[in-house]
């Protein structure tokens, strides 16, 4: 019976690897996965019961039988990596080559940006950093994954909202066009002349609170002050409601969930299994209980809106998704109101918080350049900061928002995509069809071969000095083409009005006391940017 038993265990060890797992993705289907082992083991049991002599032997010999068919599994799975895989000569950590789980391990302090960049360093522009998985560090890597010549489709991360989805997290590439229509026009020059003066006032509210903290004679947290504005303009523009944490002078509980929420993707952002296996075996645990609640508050969020439709008057981005929700005519099912809407309203949250994370760097590099606030301060001096057209125009106030966006993306990493049919090449080497690549912005927009001096802040470099950019391609913190943030503009008239604002009434400075360092020193990459702490103190102009 044993040299049976073994010979069926490695056998279906093997079948596993080459009859299933080698073939298109699991992440989705992990439940059947377990079920499906779980009858193997079952039918197995029973057999195994009927030829043996007892319930003891039965239950050794299923012991026995799993440990060969895992092991089997396994190392049919590592020698196929190692040796056989198409990736197999790419240059890379041999461990990443292995398993995703080296990937993980290295980035459990949520630091993948830094990561990223170490294995650049060592390995080169083209690198595998898993098993099917090549990062691209080269200038051109945003523009090939996401230009008008890209053939690339969103990896498996867009399963994130699973069984929610939305427009931009479908995978369906034409799914993925049709419906961004709504997101563009949700955010087209028109719907922003409705919501600049509605953003003006939530930047008002901000340097009113300032303005106490002020009078307290008091430093400014500004990750949290980041926390109140964004997500309230957030509300804003998106339902059309004051989420009331500047006025409360307190982080909206629902943000707070969302830091916990998506923590839990820092170390698993490139690897969407384990963050699925959370999702469907231990939901009540954690950050994924969190990622559940986020989730339930922002379908919570889209209800609410929709119950009041009819009697919104002040246009906002939910009223273009319920619009179209009901232009639908028919097709009104939960399925589809579940998928474009809930999904929709949850990717926005998300997004909301990219802006927070590009103020907050702003503050910082202000502090620790205060030339360049008096040059802004000099710029803004007889314009009207209400006026988005001028605040646009000045030269050096943009240039230094475009450095802070280079130097510290609020998109690090992530934004995976799976070549093409075709493949792809870059800087020579070719990428086979079916691979996963990433091409991390943060590294990217570091690259010497980019950017002079590229690790150092000079905002001149987009004005005076453009001898300094030597390859504009590798600047994309919005990324490009059809996938490029529909929220830019948004993303700009906020950080302009809100900067020029302060700038007018206050100059700003670092707390006493504060390391500066602190900013960098616990820097997070989750999804989105998370700066460590920066205190300021907000000082009237004379
Ligand atoms: C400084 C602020 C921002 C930055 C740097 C930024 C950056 C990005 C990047 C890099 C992407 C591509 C992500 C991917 O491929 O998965 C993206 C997509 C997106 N962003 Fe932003 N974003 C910002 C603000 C905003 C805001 C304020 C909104 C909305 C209110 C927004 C809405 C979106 C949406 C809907 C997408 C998906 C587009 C698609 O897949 O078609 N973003 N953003």
């Amino acid at each position: 019976m044993s040299s049976t038993l073994v010979a069926t265990a490695a056998l279906l060890g093997l079948v596993a690897h080459h009859g299933v797992f080698i073939r298109g993705e699991y992440h989705l289907k992990l439940r059947q996965v377990v079920a499906g082992h779980a009858v193997l083991a079952v039918t197995s049991y029973y057999l195994l019961c009927h030829i043996s002599q007892s319930f003891i032997e039965a239950s050794f010999a299923l012991l026995i039988g799993s440990s060969i068919y895992f092991t089997t599994l396994f190392t049919s799975i590592a020698i196929y990596r190692i040796f056989f895989h198409p990736l197999r000569n790419f240059p890379g950590p041999k461990l990443a080559g292995l398993s995703k789980f080296w990937h993980v391990y290295h980035a459990l302090d949520s630091r993948n940006y830094r990561l990223q960049r170490e294995i650049n360093k060592k390995y080169g522009s083209v690198v595998r950093t898993g098993p099917n998985e090549i990062s691209i560090y080269h200038p051109q890597g945003i523009e090939l994954l996401d230009g008008p010549k890209s053939t690339t489709t969103k990896d498996a991360f867009y399963d994130i909202l699973r069984p929610n989805s939305s427009a931009i997290f479908t995978r369906d590439e034409k799914e993925h066009t049709d419906r961004r229509k709504t997101w563009t026009q949700s955010l087209s020059q028109r719907s922003m002349d409705e919501f600049r003066p509605r953003i003006a006032k939530v930047s008002l509210a901000l340097r009113g609170a300032v303005d106490k903290f002020v009078d307290e004679g008091k430093p400014v947290d500004v990750n949290d002050l980041m926390a109140w504005y964004s997500f309230d303009v957030m509300g804003e523009v998106v339902f059309g409601q004051d989420f009331g944490s500047i006025k409360n002078r307190k982080t909206h509980p629902a943000f707070i969930i969302q830091e916990h929420a998506l923590g839990l993707l820092g170390p698993i952002l490139d690897t969407q299994w384990i963050a699925q296996m959370g999702f469907a075996f231990v939901p009540f645990i954690g950050n994924v209980k969190r990622w559940m609640t986020m989730v339930a508050f922002c379908k919570e969020q889209m209800a609410n809106r929709f119950r009041r439709h009819e009697e919104t008057k002040t246009p906002d981005m939910a009223g273009w998704f319920i619009n179209e929700f009901k232009a639908l005519n028919g097709n009104t099912n939960e399925d589809y109101l579940s998928k474009h809407f809930h999904g929709t309203t949850i990717s926005v949250v998300v997004a909301s918080d990219t802006t927070r994370s590009a103020f907050i760097a702003i503050w910082w590099y202000l502090c620790q350049y205060p030339e360049h606030m008096h040059k802004i301060q000099e710029e803004i001096e007889n314009v009207d900061v209400m006026d988005a057209n001028a605040l646009a125009l000045l030269p050096h106030f943009n240039a230094v928002i475009n450095e802070v966006l280079r130097i510290m993306p609020p998109a690090m990493t992530g934004n995976g995509r799976m070549t093409g049919p075709n493949g792809m090449t870059v800087d020579g080497q070719f990428i086979p069809p079916g691979t996963k690549v990433t091409a991390p912005k943060y590294v990217i927009m570091r690259q010497e071969s980019a950017f002079e001096h590229a690790d150092d802040f000079i905002p001149e470099r987009w004005t005076s000095r453009p001898e300094l950019v030597k390859d504009r391609r590798a600047f994309g913190p919005f990324s490009f083409g059809h996938r490029q943030c529909p929220g830019k503009v948004l993303a700009y008239a906020e950080l302009r009005l809100t900067t020029a604002l302060f700038l007018k009434k206050y100059n700003v400075s670092f707390a006493e006391g504060y390391d500066p360092d602190t900013m960098w020193r616990d820097l997070k990459d989750q999804v989105t940017a998370q700066p460590g702490k920066v205190l300021c103190n907000f000082t009237p102009r004379d």
